[in-house]
């Protein structure tokens, strides 16, 4: 095995296992993408990373290979091999070496089907697509936890790395969702999938997928910290994205099964995430008997379910010419697939994306109290922020609902699922980011406060009794 992969992998944005003593098991070359004797050499490789606590992981390389002093550019070279079929060759990330991402992309229009030594890859179309072999292929540096390439201004292929056995989520979703108006979501233009074996086991995942390239794409994250950050109005903005979300669900709810969860179950599922929270975030035991009570409060609740986005905050919309989309439909990073597929109840994104205008709120408040000229004034700043996300909320919260008041259950189910999203991340932000761990612990600190206070728990607006739960 080459050292030269173990670097690539362990430096790479993508990884998720830094830091946990990986070590690189084996990998597993893919049938060619690319015909014999055409250069650069295309093929996936699938790397089994194993960690200090016997968890093992699948990470997909894309590799490209090319003939030795081909005058090919050194950014996206990793090292150099030996190859029975292709002799002595300069390897490469493919997803940095555009005639490899072109080469890719032709063997999807072709709809390729490529088997070697029992593995197998067929790359798949969904009619009618505008693929075509010619468009011209150029990396996205944006941030992401996957490697995607813009197609001209027509398609962007995502190239899942961490893999995970059967249909990728955001494939199922996408495919499921292609021509339905009130999705909001990009077209599935294609993917590609693989089998192959590892000694005695055999696998199968989706490699890649290739969607409708959104134009003008403006991330609603960034688009909110500005607006934050500046004090401007965000409200129409928040509402639209209410009204994106609604359309999304109601078209999730046609296309998967629905069905309806026990209030019982519910809050002691979100209970025992509480409770196993508090080994990373020992902060959390301080309140946990308060959020307990606002979990208790679903339990004579029997609300509706379907499938759902799952992770959704601002990071997952765009603002684009169309305007809003929402994207990656893979579901929270920590859960196991089935628990990502299983119905759960659409007030778990509207809670998600609450729980993003915080976020926004506590971001640009930590940057308005760091900046020198208004250290003096970090409080005003921070009562600003709130005001803002607290405006934003309302107006999301009447695109999402029609401008219905929300009823007492669906009062107590948004309130337990915003507590639960910020019991998250909380654990979230001490895993990955913990300079940002007290935005999600402040939040939870002033919704005890608030639900003490108050005898409920409403997320700052109004919950007359008038609806049905959902
Ligand atoms: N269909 C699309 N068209 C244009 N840009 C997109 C599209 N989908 C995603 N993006 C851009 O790619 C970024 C990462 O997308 P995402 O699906 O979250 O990737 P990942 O799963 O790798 O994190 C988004 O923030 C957005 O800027
Ligand atoms: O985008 P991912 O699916 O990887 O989601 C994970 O990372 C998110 C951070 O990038 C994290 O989101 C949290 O931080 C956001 C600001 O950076 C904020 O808008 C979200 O509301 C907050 O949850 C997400 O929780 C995590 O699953």
């Amino acid at each position: 095995m080459s050292a030269d992969l173990l670097d690539h992998i362990s430096r790479a944005r993508w990884f998720g296992g830094k830091g946990r003593g990986a070590e690189l098991r084996r990998v597993d070359p893919l049938p060619w993408l690319t015909p014999p004797g055409s250069w650069p050499a295309v093929r996936a490789e699938i790397a089994e990373v194993g960690y200090d606590d016997d968890t093992v992981e699948q990470y997909q390389l894309l590799l490209s290979y090319r003939p030795l002093g081909d005058g090919s550019a050194e950014t996206s070279r990793l090292g150099e091999d030996d190859l029975p079929q292709l002799g002595r060759v300069h390897r490469h990330d493919a997803t940095r070496d555009p005639e490899a991402m072109a080469a890719v992309l032709r063997a999807v229009v072709e709809e390729r089907e490529v088997s070697a030594d029992g593995a197998v890859v067929r790359c798949r179309t969904v009619a009618p697509h505008p693929l075509d072999a010619a468009l011209a292929p150029r990396l996205f540096g944006g941030e992401q936890s996957n490697s995607s390439v813009m197609y001209g201004e027509v398609a962007m292929l995502k190239a899942f790395r961490r893999l995970e056995p059967g249909r990728n989520l955001d494939i199922e979703v996408h495919r499921a969702l292609a021509g339905d108006p009130r999705a909001r979501a990009a077209r599935l233009h294609g993917w590609i999938e693989a089998e192959w074996t590892t000694g005695s086991r055999r696998h199968d995942a989706d490699l890649a997928m290739v969607v409708e390239q959104l134009h003008d794409a403006r991330d609603g994250w960034d688009l909110a910290l500005a607006s934050c950050s500046e004090d401007t109005d965000f409200t129409a903005e928040a509402t639209a994205l209410g009204v994106a979300l609604r359309g999304v669900h109601e078209a999730l709810a046609e296309h998967f099964p629905t069905g309806e969860l026990a209030g019982d179950a519910l809050a002691q599922t979100m209970a025992r995430r509480l409770h196993t929270a508090q080994r990373e975030a020992p902060e959390l035991a301080a309140m946990s008997g308060e959020l307990r009570s606002v979990f208790d409060r679903v339990r004579p609740l029997a609300p509706a379910t379907q499938r759902v986005h799952g992770d959704f905050h601002l990071g997952q919309t765009l603002l684009t010419s169309d305007g809003w989309k929402i994207i990656d439909f893979e579901g929270e990073p920590m859960k196991t697939m089935d628990e990502r597929r299983e119905p759960d109840s659409p007030w778990r994104d509207v809670a998600g994306l609450l729980r993003s205008f915080d976020y926004a709120a506590g971001s640009a408040a930590a940057a308005a109290a760091a900046s020198a000229e208004l250290a003096g004034d970090a409080a005003a700043a921070a009562r600003s922020a709130h005001a803002w996300a607290a405006a934003c909320t309302g107006a999301f919260l009447a695109g999402y609902t029609g401008g219905t008041a929300l009823a007492g259950g669906e009062t107590s189910l948004l309130a337990a699922y915003v507590a639960d999203k910020a019991v998250y991340e909380v654990v979230y932000e001490v895993r990955n980011r913990p300079a940002w761990v007290g935005i999600p612990l402040r939040a939870l600190e002033r919704l005890v406060d608030t639900d003490e206070e108050r005898g409920d728990t409403a997320p700052e607006h109004h919950a007359p009794e008038n609806r049905e739960d959902r």
